[in-house]
């Protein structure tokens, strides 16, 4: 059943096995509405397997999904009103026009559909490259032509999987310029990505994916604090410095910094900035000569490295169900 008050997004527990690799490892994630979620993890992390499980395009292991409140496995198309967006690449026919696929599909869709065809167009900026076969599409015009088929749903929540994937520059600019303008004008979103700069720029909340476990959900905000940083320090005499360093009071994690291979004598430690101004007046004190003493902050995309490398902390994987019922 729906509940007006129900969140876009809601899934439990989802796991999906296939005979021994787990596609998806017990995911719970709340897509609020309003929100531009990002679902980010490497290649074979599990996202695709995610965003076709919440379509009810297969069955879940174990564990449930709702879009506003309604399981795609007992509700069906009802469960999907107000839900569109695609699943890896758009397909359309090739030998027909953008605006022949829409139709064909605004015909099947029914609900007004095709009173929309012109405004997703024109929403995506297709509508002077309507007419041509889509055959003839870049990769990036076909992605755009995905967004307006789903805009034909008049949706509430798109899901979209790796949308900006194998896009040039240009085409990638325009994608995440289409989901901004999607989202102000009221549509919640629920992306899947593996780049950090795109859900950095586009989300305000994630999920960062390791081998279908979810090891970071939140802002973007608190994954920013997270991120930390630590101090580079270069002097004129390396051992000495290294001993008023390991010497001064509130500055830890004292050790050669890695990142500066042309100076190997560099250290890095961290520390808050009072106990840092006090270290730089005794180093000048020991007759040192400061060459370097820089904050380096750990940008986004260091903390999702360090969230989905091999070595990560992640917790061991649970046994998937064995009652699994292939899709
Ligand atoms: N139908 C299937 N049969 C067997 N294994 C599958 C099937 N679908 C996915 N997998 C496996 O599940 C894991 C997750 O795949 P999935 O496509 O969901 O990852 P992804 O994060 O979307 O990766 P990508 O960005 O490369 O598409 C992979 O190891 C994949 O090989």
């Amino acid at each position: 059943m729906s509940d007006a008050g129900a969140p876009p997004v809601q899934a439990r527990g989802l796991v999906k096995q296939y005979d021994d690799v787990t596609a998806v490892a017990g995911v719970d994630l709340t897509v609020e509405r309003g929100d531009v979620y990002g679902y980010l993890g490497p290649n074979g992390a599990g996202k695709t397997t995610v965003l076709r499980m919440l379509l009810g395009l297969i069955r879940p292991t174990s564990g449930e999904a709702r879009l506003f409140g309604r399981d795609p496995l007992v509700e069906g198309a009802r469960a999907l009103d107000g839900v569109a967006g695609f699943v890896e690449a758009p397909r359309f026919y090739p030998y027909l026009s953008g605006r022949k696929n829409l139709e064909m599909l605004a015909a099947l869709d029914g609900h007004g559909a095709a009173g929309r065809i012109d405004a997703a167009l024109d929403i995506v900026e297709m509508a002077d490259r309507q007419k041509h076969r889509v055959g003839g599409y870049s990769h990036g015009m076909r992605q755009r032509l995905g967004v307006a088929a789903a805009l034909l749903r008049d949706p509430k929540l798109l899901l979209l999987d790796e949308p900006a994937t194998g896009l040039d520059p240009a085409g990638m600019r325009d994608m995440r310029a289409l989901v901004a303008r999607l989202s102000s004008e009221g549509t919640t979103v629920l992306l899947s990505s593996h780049l950090m700069p795109e859900v950095e720029e586009l989300c305000n909340r994630v999920a960062i994916v390791r081998t279908g476990r979810i090891v970071y959900e939140g802002d973007i905000t608190s994954l920013r604090a997270r991120a930390g940083s630590h101090w580079r320090l270069r002097t004129t005499e390396d051992e000495r410095a290294r001993r008023v360093v390991e010497a001064q009071r509130g500055i830890t994690a004292v050790a050669h910094d890695p990142d500066t291979p042309s100076a190997p004598g560099a250290l890095r430690f961290e520390g808050e900035e009072a106990a840092v101004g006090e270290l730089s007046i005794a180093l000048v004190e020991a007759g040192l000569g400061l060459l370097e003493l820089t904050p380096v902050r750990a940008t986004l995309e260091d903390v999702f490295f360090t969230l989905t490398e091999d070595g990560a902390a992640v917790p061991p994987s649970s046994p998937a169900d064995s009652d699994a019922v292939a899709a």
